[in-house]
């Protein structure tokens, strides 16, 4: 009998950018103990050395994995991406290669709405501008610029996860909710989904974007938006910096356009706490600048920690591919037969024949088989019933179109 399965404290695992702890203990506690552990990103040239002979790596939203990083990343099965966003992920050259990504696509959306709702509540009434000045000595008492939050309109760019939870959240202060998205959306609440970006903008005391970032999101809100908003609207961002071009919004600060702001992301971020954030938006006492916390919440954290790192060590374990953001998703039973095998391949016809007449020809029985595919990749998993997993591993190398192959048990 031979198996050539990688044994679990072999399998070397990368985490970057000071993941919480419960990444770590939920690996450690299924058995993947080879764990490296840094608190910062790493830019391209050190990752691309880094990244040699890692089988799994853990980012958050700092990280850049780049074709060329992946091109490097001799070893790498799977990526996890502790957060919601995977922009920062070439997710075709992953595929290209077979490499999976993971994200987490709940755990952290309350913390985001939670942190908006009170941005909304703190720039409504003026607080950081009154604060600012305090800090320097000035009594501003006065309800100048000062407002409820009860009976204002807030507008949501992007009904999902986030913003459905956050229209929620404000409605109990009473404000009316309205909301712009690509997709028809199940409106929760009271909410309303306007036709045109344009009518929101128009329409709201309140703007704030909660999109991916995209092609289609790209620079969405620039001068023309900030003109057309209302005079002494309140503008929120935390959704991603590319999103807004910055420039356009200092300028909407300078001529009073805007009342306030609140700003979490930006288009160029710090790669890590030792460098220094420069950003057009420093300087404004009405604008409240964060340091891309939106989901920076220990509950958020420790939940993401437990999800991603579940996710990774299923996968590792067998084969499953359920919420992979790149990658045909398969939901697999546990492990059947004698061994585990998977096999990825070019979406290309007659590949799962060709298997099937290789495993038949070394006599090579199979107990149970699963595929999925999308528009580029095949995906198969394949329990069989044999002594030599070697063989069988060696013949799934074999057939054409193969891009991974990989012995599970
Ligand atoms: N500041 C932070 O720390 C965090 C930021 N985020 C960012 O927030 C974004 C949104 O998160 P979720 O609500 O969970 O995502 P989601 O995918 O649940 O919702 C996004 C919504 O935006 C809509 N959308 C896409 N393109 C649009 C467009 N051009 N115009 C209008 N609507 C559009 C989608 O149809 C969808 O309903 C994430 O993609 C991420 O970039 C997420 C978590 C933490
Ligand atoms: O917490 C992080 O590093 C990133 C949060 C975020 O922006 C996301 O989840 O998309």
């Amino acid at each position: 009998m031979s198996k050539v399965s990688l044994a679990k404290d072999k399998i070397k695992i990368l985490f970057l950018e000071g993941l919480h702890q419960s990444s770590v203990d939920t690996l450690v506690a299924q058995g993947y103990t080879n764990i490296e552990f840094l608190t910062t990103s790493l830019p391209e040239e050190e990752l691309i050395e880094k990244i040699k002979g890692v089988h799994f790596i853990g980012i958050r939203s700092r990280s850049q994995l780049t074709e060329k990083v992946f091109a490097n990343a001799n070893k790498l099965i799977a990526v996890g991406c502790f957060c919601i966003g995977t922009n920062q992920v070439d997710l075709d050259a992953a595929k290209e290669k077979g490499i999976v990504v993971f994200n987490a696509p709940y755990s952290n959306t309350r913390s985001v709405a939670e942190l908006v709702l009170g941005e909304i509540l703190l720039l409504i009434r003026g607080v950081p501008e009154k604060s600012a000045k305090a800090h320097k000595g000035i009594w501003n008492k006065s309800a100048t610029g000062s407002f409820e939050a009860r009976g204002k309109t807030l507008g949501i760019i992007g009904y999902g996860h986030i913003g459905t939870q956050l229209g929620i959240l404000a409605e109990t202060l009473g404000m009316t909710v309205n909301f712009y998205d690509i997709e028809t959306k199940l409106t929760l609440g009271n909410a309303s989904q306007v036709a045109t970006m344009d009518e929101l903008l128009a329409t709201s005391d309140v703007i704030t974007l909660h999109v991916p970032e995209n092609a289609g999101t790209q620079d969405m809100i620039g001068a023309n938006q900030f003109a057309q908003m209302k005079q002494g609207a309140i503008f929120i961002n935390a959704s991603r910096g590319t999103v807004v071009d910055i420039d356009a919004l200092a300028k909407a600060l300078e001529s009073k356009k805007l009342a306030g702001a609140a700003i979490d992301v930006f288009p160029v971020e710090p790669k890590s706490n030792n460098e220094e954030f420069v950003s057009p938006l420093r300087g404004f006492d009405n604008v409240i600048l964060t340091p891309h916390v939106g989901g920076s919440t220990q509950e958020a954290q420790k939940n993401i920690g437990i999800e991603v790192s579940g996710k990774l060590a299923k996968y590792s374990d067998n084969g499953s591919t359920l919420s992979a953001v790149n990658f045909p998703e398969a939901s697999l039973p546990e492990f059947g037969g004698r061994s585990r095998l998977l096999h990825i391949h070019a979406n290309q016809p007659g590949v799962l024949t060709k298997i099937n007449e290789s495993f038949a020809k070394h006599n090579i029985n199979i107990a149970a088989q699963y595929l999925q595919t999308d528009d580029k990749l095949g995906y198969v998993v394949i329990d069989v019933e044999t002594d030599d997993s070697k063989l069988a591993l060696k013949e799934l190398k074999l057939i054409p179109g193969t891009i991974k192959a990989r012995l599970l048990h």
